[in-house]
């Protein structure tokens, strides 16, 4: 650190506006961009020179920097100063769960970064409920290490259900007890449900944008103070393309929000959206590292064997109070891909069971890929099409199971039961039976209860 070299400037009134990175970098005659970092806090401006970019080579993540301390935090990078990089997983002060986002292009490390956040989340007793919608490729070391794990947008949509369901039992528990807030692990333990490549859930035509966004929202609404929080990672060039900027809006202005390597369309927007102040430029994070722009000479040959340093995990975290900083990850795994699972991923989840009890979220598989469409269902919400309307001959859901059962009459919910499990299939328990029940009336499948009634609509 001793070559570090150091410039501190008085800034006017309100700040620099629009940093031009490049005219710097040519005012003090440097070539790497990367090497110069500009910094500003309010009346004065530092700008430092690296030897190297500062945040090169960083260390791997340790199971110590990912367990929550005492104020609900965990180490999972560090700043270009060396200053530890820690996000928030649970505030202790007012016992809220948090609301997460983390952003950035394809390739600028979300999946890593959110191996970090479900790894501190087992190593610190939290229960996590995980949707990787991309087949289950993006973050495979959670099978077995998170207490639910879905892999297509129908068990993504089942899973928010649950997740509101939860949140709205805890606050009527809570209501009961007279308690005002949620109180880590008396009774209930904290709890995040997890949408890994969410825009694929939320983006403009997915098969069930409305209903995710509604159930984002009201998680972000009534989940957070009884302890019931929701984390996403997505590839977003566009907040329109995440269920509509109002979905994301009051999540991303008192969440955690983490950006990676963006685009330029994202940038636009977070200012427009008074993430960012307006006029506040952050560095750009070039996609390779240390990349010197000069012209070659005539006859000199290219250095084939030039190191390419990739700029993965390195980031912002823009609702921290040194938002306009430059952090990186530390190592989570490596970077070269591994045949099966990664074992350094794994030994930093820990060998042992996830916290925390799977949701049922069916007795049946999920019918192969996602069912597109679904008519809107009576209470407005576009409705999840039930498996009875789109499965071709394959497993036969339990929604099948009790849709046949009511095709004779209403029933009670004994005799529903007692129906269900009649008809040759799997021995169901009342539990699972309620909650199916449950989510077919929300489709607009089943009617309103009514005189202790179990009816189709
Ligand atoms: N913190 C990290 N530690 C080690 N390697 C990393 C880290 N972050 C990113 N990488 C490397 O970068 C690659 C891409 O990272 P990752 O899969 O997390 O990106 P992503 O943003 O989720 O990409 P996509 O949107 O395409 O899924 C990883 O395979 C790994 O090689």
């Amino acid at each position: 650190m001793a070559a570090v070299k150091e410039y501190v400037l008085k800034t006017p009134p309100g700040g620099v506006k629009n940093i031009d990175q490049e005219a710097l970098c040519d005012l003090l005659k440097i070539d790497d961009p990367s090497r110069v970092i500009f910094e500003q806090a309010r009346g004065e401006a530092v700008v430092r020179v690296f030897p190297t970019n500062p945040l090169m080579h960083m260390r791997p993540a340790t199971v110590a920097d990912l367990t929550m301390d005492a104020r609900g935090r965990i180490v999972v990078g560090a700043y270009y100063d060396g200053s530890p990089l820690r996000i928030r997983l649970f505030d202790p002060k007012t016992g809220n769960a948090q609301r997460m986002a983390i952003f950035g292009t394809t390739g600028a490390g979300k999946s890593r970064a959110l191996q970090s956040v479900l790894a501190a989340c087992k190593r610190s007793g939290i229960v996590v409920h995980l949707a990787d919608l991309k087949e289950g490729q993006s973050v495979p070391e959670a099978v077995g290490n998170v207490a639910t794990r879905v892999t297509t947008q129908k068990g993504a949509i089942r899973l928010l259900r649950r997740l509101v369901d939860e949140a709205e039992r805890r606050m009527k528990a809570y209501g009961e007890m007279g308690r005002s807030g949620f109180i880590l692990g008396d009774p209930d333990p904290l709890m995040y449900g997890v949408i890994d490549e969410a825009n694929r859930l939320l983006e403009k035509g997915a098969p069930y944008r409305d209903e995710a966004a509604g159930l984002i929202k009201e998680l972000g609404r009534t989940g957070r103070s009884v302890g019931v929080g929701i984390i996403l990672a997505a590839q977003a060039g566009h907040l329109e393309e995440m269920g509509g900027s109002d979905t994301l809006r009051g999540m991303l202005k008192e969440g955690e929000v983490i950006l990676l390597r963006w685009s330029s369309a994202m940038m636009a927007q977070l200012v427009s959206d008074g993430l960012l102040p307006r006029g506040e430029s952050l560095q750009p994070i070039p996609k390779v590292v240390g990349q010197v722009r000069r012209i070659r000479r005539w006859n000199e040959a290219a250095d084939e064997d030039e190191d390419e340093p990739n700029s993965q995990g390195m980031c912002y975290h823009l609702t921290s109070s040194r938002p306009t900083s430059m952090a990186r990850f530390f190592l989570v795994g490596s970077i070269a891909p591994c045949r099966g699972h990664d074992p350094v991923i794994l030994a930093l989840y820990g060998y042992g069971p996830p916290p925390g009890k799977p949701f049922d979220l069916d007795d049946a598989p999920d019918p192969e890929g996602d069912v597109p469409g679904g008519a809107p269902a009576a209470s407005g919400r576009p409705s999840v099409p039930t498996t009875a309307e789109v499965i071709p001959p394959g497993p036969v859901t339990l929604a099948d199971r009790i849709t046949a059962a009511l095709a004779g009459g209403p029933l009670t919910e004994a005799d529903l039961l007692a129906a269900v499990n009649a008809d040759g299939h799997k021995q169901i328990k009342r539990g699972s039976l309620r909650t199916r029940v449950s989510d077919l009336r929300r489709d607009g499948v089943i009617g309103p209860p009514s005189g202790g009634l179990v009816t189709l609509a």
